[in-house]
């Protein structure tokens, strides 16, 4: 096989992910590849993310483009893709994941208990805006948007030495930004990084810091070259983790933004699965963990399953917005 086609956004972070998966393809697989840059509807709408609505705009383009051959893989970042299944298509590969933590960016570094009363932080994500008020109720929210140089360029001293798009004409407006770390490291801006937040603080979303490899059904077969180099990348634990955080964001029905966190993790014998929903202005909410020692694919599902039950029984629908439409 050559010259597979690798699909992926094409933003900073997208192909620098990408760049690194098809370095680990070309080099097990024996064969060549190219990367597809395809521009998706989430690199072409403007406005608020969070209003966008539903899951996938970034994921849907993509997979239309695997579907008509356009592209033999995607390489997408977990975390925007939706749950549901696509007729014609698997996740042949979920690779190691990288930090699933979520970071602040702020001003001459401080941490979050250091930021000044009713500081201004930024974030597209009412998970990140619920999880922060729950902390830090005087701070003021900012919603942000673009792509990670962009929000960094929002805090002074932050920018970089990259000529970031200014989005709206702002930046240096703000005193911290949140965003994911595993994109920070993945574009080399680990050093903006002045508090990383820990599970306990504030959850990821789910599938966060890891990746998801798709490709057509048909060439996920162990007899296909791409079938078997994509298998030698999966990471069994990473793929358990993230089926029960997905398998909880899909019982919950929860869209992309609702205020939904979820952290997985295997330990041993074990597989802990820990969540949280909040009301957007973070005065309510709900956090609960659960383990199981099912560590198939099947537990994983089952684990997740049951603890947006418990979450649902606990009464989360009554307080956060899980369809993630309104805001
Ligand atoms: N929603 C955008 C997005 N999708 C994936 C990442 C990078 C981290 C990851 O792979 O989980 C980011 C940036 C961010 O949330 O800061």
């Amino acid at each position: 096989m050559n010259d597979v086609k690798i699909g992926t956004r094409g933003s900073k972070l997208a192909l620098s992910q990408t760049q690194q998966i098809t370095e680990k393809l070309t080099a097990v697989g024996g064969f060549t590849a190219q990367i597809v840059p395809v521009k998706t509807e989430g690199d072409v709408l403007t406005g608020p993310l969070s209003q966008m609505g539903g899951t996938g705009v970034f994921a849907a383009r993509l997979r239309a483009t695997l579907l008509d051959g356009g592209v033999d893989v995607a390489v997408h970042s977990l975390k925007d893709l939706p749950t549901a299944a696509t007729p014609g298509l698997v996740i042949a590969a979920v690779p190691v994941r990288v930090d699933a933590r979520d970071a602040l960016c702020s001003r001459e570094n401080l941490v979050l208990s250091e930021l000044a009363t009713g500081a201004r932080v930024g974030t597209g994500s009412p998970r990140r805006a619920a999880q922060l008020l729950s902390i830090r109720p005087d701070l003021v929210i900012v919603d942000i948007r673009g792509n990670v140089e962009t929000r960094l360029g929002r805090v002074p001293g932050l920018a970089g030495n990259v000529d970031a798009p200014v989005v709206e004409g702002k930046s240096g407006d703000l005193d911290a930004v949140v965003l994911a770390a595993a994109g920070l490291s993945r574009i080399g801006r680990l050093d903006a990084v002045s508090e990383f937040l820990d599970p306990d603080v504030m959850l990821p979303a789910p599938g966060q810091g890891a990746l998801a490899l798709e490709c057509r059904s048909e060439d996920a077969q162990l007899t296909n070259v791409l079938g078997q180099a994509l298998a030698a990348l999966d990471d069994h634990d990473t793929r358990l983790a993230v089926t029960a955080e997905r398998a909880l964001l899909a019982r919950l029905e929860a869209g992309c933004s609702a205020p939904v966190g979820a952290f997985a993790f295997r330990k041993g014998s074990m597989l802990y699965l820990e969540s949280v929903v909040c009301s957007l202005d973070g005065v309510h909410s709900l956090r609960l963990k659960r383990a199981t020692d099912g560590l198939t694919t099947v537990g994983a599902t089952l684990l997740g399953i049951e603890l947006a039950e418990e979450l649902l029984a606990g009464g989360v629908a009554d307080f956060a917005d899980l369809a993630g439409s309104a805001k």
